[in-house]
């Protein structure tokens, strides 16, 4: 049941092509653009708080990635998010580096008091922290948390409300009841900036083409590392992280449904 939800995203997606508005970082901006493009969705990037709300209204789904966060784009973000609710589309929200700085955490914790979150996909270390846990982050990377990210993605989908994608060395995916773990990826993914602000992209732009929110956060998370695993196998000698990068995408641009159904692993 839950594979042939997910197969028949990939002709939706192609179908319907999902406007993705994204408020998001300066730093991988771009790979969030082209990996929305690469799934079958069409980005747009608009943070002027003069504009979000109109630019919203014209959106099937809403990212909201805190990378590069500041007070203005924060006020915007806010502003998108409520304009969100208001037409009832999905907000996913990348928490990217909260727990680093009280700045971010504390503009997390605001955020989803404010804005009603369909999807969260973050780090274990930065989902942890949204929920009060601490632990020493590094930056915008994930350490040693002190509970399993089972537990973590079921916790945080039932105090929050929302389904929870934590993604790690096997990504899990909750909606606080059912959880789901991928057997798929590639350390190298850890190897290049992004592969988590645009696995938040892709899993916006199957949420953008359907009610079922747990397909699509699982269909967006599994997609990322199956193609990461994908890339990482057609390397060559020489061919180094820069190449990788451009293969993942590759890879992205590639997936459908029989690929990802031949590919995925659940454990
Ligand atoms: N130790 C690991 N081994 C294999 N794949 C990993 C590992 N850690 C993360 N990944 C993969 O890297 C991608 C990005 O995840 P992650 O690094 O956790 O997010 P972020 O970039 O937001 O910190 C995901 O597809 C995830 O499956
Ligand atoms: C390095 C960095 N700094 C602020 S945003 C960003 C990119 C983070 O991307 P990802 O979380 O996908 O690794
Ligand atoms: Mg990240």
């Amino acid at each position: 049941m839950l594979i042939d939800n997910i197969k028949e995203l990939f002709l939706k997606i192609k179908k319907g092509n999902p406007l993705v508005h994204h408020i998001t970082n300066n730093v991988t901006i771009n790979d969030c653009a082209n990996a929305t493009l690469a799934i079958g969705g069409s980005p747009v990037m608009a943070t002027s708080i003069e504009e979000v709300a109109d630019m919203v209204n014209l959106a099937n789904a809403l990212v909201i990635n805190f990378g590069t966060i500041d007070d203005s784009t924060y006020e915007a973000m806010l502003r998108a998010g409520k304009a969100a609710n208001k037409k009832g589309i999905p907000v996913v929200f990348d928490p990217v580096g909260v727990g680093a700085t009280p700045f971010r955490t504390e503009r997390a914790i605001d955020f989803l008091k404010k804005v009603d979150v369909s999807i969260i996909r973050g780090n274990a270390t930065e989902v942890f922290a949204l929920i009060g846990g601490k632990a020493a982050t590094r930056g915008v990377d994930a350490v040693e948390i002190t509970i399993s990210k089972e537990e973590l993605a079921k916790k945080t989908a039932q105090q929050l409300n929302t389904i929870a994608v934590i993604s790690g060395k096997h990504d899990v995916i909750s909606n606080g009841e059912e959880t789901v773990k991928i057997g798929n990826g590639d350390i190298w993914l850890t190897r290049i900036t992004g592969t988590g602000c645009m696995t938040a992209s892709l899993i916006a732009s199957f949420a953008g083409i359907t009610d079922d929110l747990f397909s699509a956060a699982i269909a967006g998370m599994s997609v990322m590392s199956l193609a990461g695993e994908r890339a990482k196998n057609r390397l060559i000698d020489g061919e180094g992280i820069g190449t990788y990068r451009v293969k993942l995408i590759d890879e992205i641009s590639m997936m459908d449904s029989q690929i990802w159904e031949e590919g995925v692993r659940f454990l």
